[in-house]
């Protein structure tokens, strides 16, 4: 565990008017609040481990805060530096730099090269991703086309920004381009405080994996073949801001609040993480994209470095002391972390002969302890793929009913749109062409599913790593279409098991196994006890452990499939929401269409009234024309205000009425058009009405009715552009609609593909709990023979302490015996001398 590294830097004032006076003392690594006159208010103090005085170039600041990250990073472990502070207090400045004074992004990239150039038995690949959060939407600057981008999480991948463009690059010059082609895109805005105010938090990221050069020419697998990835953030966060300082309105308005209120959930999650485990609770990643992009970098597996720049000038004094409070609670914040290696195949394979090697050895000098150690292990292996097996089981039914439920909503969808789109393109529902549409779009649909389903979700412009480095690491190789988190971030779905980690607590046993670091269990040393021979049984525990890694290895293949699916889900569910939004716009169209005929009804009637108030003789033809024009023309209206009201209610009842009412709207024109030229046509003066009119002096009605002319034909004028808006409303509408199509198709398409993906995850779960039963089986014949092999190994130590034990009391008699005879013999030889006197020549 340990901290992260915290800095305050003072930004030199920018405008002599606003300063008038150093208020911020910097002695050292402390900060304090002065008076004008340079007595101390004693409140105000704040130590942090380093403090910038106002001329401190950012060579020093990189030197003493990031330098150490970013050197950890080469060597595996993850890295976060990031920039806070108030708007203008020169958080970009730090970040970025100057041409003259080159920021820390530009040092570090420069630095990381040079690093791995003298380093010369590891190789590398690099890759380098920037993007921004912009009113919460996250967008790669590398590629503009790739907006609002979602943050996914897998128990495989952690947590990672879907969709986003990452490069490979060979040296320093081609990523400060990269940069600097990401740049433009970035957002910058002009306010009162800062002409150039980042209006986004920017996240600058590389990859940095490295594995060891490949010296060993025999082909066998180095110790080291694991691959280290590291991952750098370097982060430029926008600047908090008061509103009625900068002066923001509009746009800028709506930044500012965006920057302000993720700012604030930043602030949130120091807050928690700086309480102590004890007390900390729930800690709120999720309340903005910012946070969950940096949740590693804050309480996880990092090594963090803040940098908090401050205004020096008076009027700031507030924000500054509220970015130093920001700086003091950050300072509790510890993280832990650790070199992430990915063990390859190889080096799996290795280590895995190694503890079968060793348990070899253990088992010929076997004692009945060791082999009850061996079984007890092989056991809780076995019982730990059963739950393995069981819990993905169970996943799996729950990822098939959701499954169901998607195809069940989408076919909702699907037949909602259907009836949406025969209410829009009523025109284009002639019966004759409906066959036609159907088998076209069968036809699409054919051509399109050829299209290979991962290619739909790999990020564009992912260049493949170069075949050398990637040649032995598999599975892996295949997977970056992101931005991948650490390896030993897998395990973390949540804040808990994050808080357990800090702890040093490490849940899966798998983990164990794969930390190089780890010793191989011991067991209790044999004493050189001549055993009898477990050739046989400790072949049954190679075959064992050979089966388990095997029933392992499609484990973790079932794990990552099932991470995909639940990807695809994600991105289903997504697609599903848009459809519905879309559905939602489509369905407002007929009420749209329906108040523009009621306009258009009204007005019409207006005219026919104003056209019927001068027809005075009711029995005349233009009367005539005028009424029946009149039938036809509100006859059409009521026919379109049924159909549109019908079509909100119930669209699939009116297909085929629009050719009528396309007839009606023309004979209506039509009649209307004759209707107003025979009116002003009687409404012209004959000779002799000429003559009355002269007799009668009517030069006033003329006027009056040429005024009318001109309101009629402005009336008709009126109602031909609401036709023609109409048209236009209804060329939109089915334009809508194939575009709805079109996605439904791709998301039928996405759904047969995913159905494929889960029978396939189906029968391998079949597969590997088959073979599961066998190993099962196999495991406990074993224990059956290894109970007998122990019950007889104690019968032959049995026997072998009876037959010892008669050897030495039949050995003690024999010694008795001998001693007797012996004692005897000299007795007679006594005897015998004295019975025969010696004889003077012996
Ligand atoms: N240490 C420094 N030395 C010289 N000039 C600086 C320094 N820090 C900041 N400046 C200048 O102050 C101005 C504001 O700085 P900058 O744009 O980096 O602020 P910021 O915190 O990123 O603001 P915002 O949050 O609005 O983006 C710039 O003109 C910058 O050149």
């Amino acid at each position: 565990m340990e901290r992260i590294c915290v800095a305050v830097r003072v930004r030199p004032p920018v405008s002599s008017e606003l300063y008038n006076g150093a208020y911020w003392k910097v002695d050292d690594n402390r900060i304090s609040l002065h008076k004008l006159h340079g007595t101390p208010s004693s409140a105000l103090s704040y130590t942090f481990d380093h403090v910038f005085e106002e001329n401190c170039a950012n060579a020093r600041v990189y030197e003493l805060l990031t330098k150490d990250i970013i050197h950890a990073a080469v060597e595996g472990f993850n890295g976060t530096a990031f920039a806070y502070g108030q708007t203008s207090s020169g958080k970009t400045f730090t970040m970025n730099g100057s041409e003259n004074d080159p920021g820390i992004i530009h040092r570090a990239v420069k630095d990381i090269f040079s690093q791995i150039q003298a380093i010369s038995d590891r190789e590398f690949l690099i890759r380098v991703s920037y993007m921004e959060i912009y009113n919460e939407d996250i967008n790669d600057l590398f590629a503009v086309e790739n907006q609002k981008l979602q943050i996914h999480e897998s128990l495989e991948r952690g947590i990672f920004v879907a969709g986003l463009r990452e490069e490979i690059v060979n040296n320093a010059e081609e990523v400060l381009k990269l940069i600097e082609s990401g740049e433009v895109n970035r957002h910058f805005g002009e306010t009162n405080m800062n002409v150039r105010s980042s209006r986004s938090h920017t996240i600058f990221r590389m990859v940095i994996e490295s594995k060891e050069k490949d010296t060993n020419s025999s082909g066998d697998y180095s110790s080291s073949d694991a691959i280290r990835v590291s991952v750098l953030n370097l982060v430029d966060l926008a600047g908090s801001e008061r509103i009625a300082k900068t002066g923001a309105g509009g746009v800028r308005l709506k930044e500012g609040k965006h920057i302000n209120k993720s700012l604030m959930v930043l602030g949130n999650v120091i807050n928690k993480l700086s309480d102590g485990a004890k007390h900390r609770g729930h800690i709120p990643y999720r309340d903005s994209k910012l946070t969950r992009i940096l949740q590693p970098a804050l309480g996880g597996n990092a090594k963090t470095s803040i940098i908090c720049t401050i205004a020096p000038e008076e009027v700031h004094i507030e924000e500054t002391k509220g970015t130093l409070q920001f700086a003091s609670r950050a300072k509790h914040i510890t993280n832990c972390a650790q070199v992430n290696e990915i063990l390859t195949d190889g080096a799996l394979l290795k280590r895995q002969k190694l503890e079968i090697e060793e348990l070899r050895k253990k088992l010929q000098g076997s004692h009945a302890e060791v082999l009850e150690q061996i079984i007890l292990k092989l056991r809780n292996d076995l019982l730990k793929h059963e739950l393995e097996r069981e819990k993905l089981e169970m996943e799996l039914e729950e990822e098939r009913t959701r499954h169901r439920e998607r195809e069940q909503c989408i076919r909702e969808q699907q037949m909602k749109i259907v009836n949406r789109s025969n209410l829009v393109t009523l025109s284009d529902l002639d019966p004759s062409s409906q066959g036609q549409n159907s088998v076209s779009l069968k036809e699409e649909y054919n051509d399109s599913s050829s299209i290979c389903h991962g290619d739909a979700f790999r990020t564009p412009s992912f260049k493949a790593a170069p075949k050398a480095f990637v040649v032995k690491r598999s599975n892996y190789a295949m997977l970056p279409d992101y931005s991948p988190l650490p390896d030993a971030f897998s395990n973390v779905a949540d804040e808990d098991t994050w808080l357990k980690m800090n702890k040093g607590y490490i849940a899966d046993l798998d983990s164990l196994q794969m930390t190089p670091a780890r010793k191989v269990q011991s067991f209790p040393s044999s004493d050189a006890t001549p055993a009898c021979s477990y050739e046989n049984t400790t072949e049954e525990v190679e075959h064992l452990k050979r089966q388990l890694m095997i029933a392992s290895e499609e484990r973790n293949e079932l794990k990552r499939k099932h991470a995909d699916q639940i990807r695809l889900n994600h991105q289903l569910m997504d697609d599903i929401s848009e459809l519905q939004q879309e559905a939602k716009l489509i369905q407002d169209i007929p009420k749209t269409l329906s108040k523009s005929v009621t306009n258009c009804k009204d007005i019409y009637e207006d005219v026919l009234s104003i056209i019927q108030s001068f027809v005075s003789d009711e029995e005349s033809s233009t009367a005539k024309l005028l009424s029946s024009t009149s039938e036809i023309g509100i006859s059409l209206f009521t026919t379109l205000e049924t159909h549109f009201s019908r079509a909100m209610d119930d669209h699939s009842s009116l297909t085929g009425n629009n050719s009528l009412i396309q007839e009606q709207s023309k004979v209506l024109y039509e009649k209307l058009n004759s209707t107003i030229t025979s009116l002003v046509l009687s409404q012209t003066p004959t000779d002799d009405e000429q003559l009355g009119a002269k007799q009668c002096s009517c030069e006033n009605k003329g006027g009056e009715i040429a005024s009318w002319k001109e309101e009629l034909s402005n009336e008709l004028n009126t109602i031909k552009e609401r036709c023609h808006g109409l048209e236009k409303e209804l060329d939109i509408n089915n334009e809508l609609m194939v575009v709805s199509k079109e996605r439904y198709d791709s998301l039928e398409r996405e759904f047969l593909l995913l159905k494929e993906d889960r029978d396939r995850l189906q029968q391998m779960v079949s597969q590997s709990s088959q073979k599961l039963a066998l190993v099962a089986g196999q495991k406990e014949n074993v224990l059956k023979e290894m109970n007998t092999e122990v019950h007889r190994r104690k019968s032959l130590e049995e026997e072998i302490k009876q037959f010892s034990a008669a050897f030495a009391s039949r050995q003690r008699r024999l010694v008795s015996f001998h001693s007797n005879v012996k004692s005897k013999c000299e007795n007679l030889r006594a005897e015998y001398e004295v019975s025969v006197p010696k004889s003077p020549g012996c």
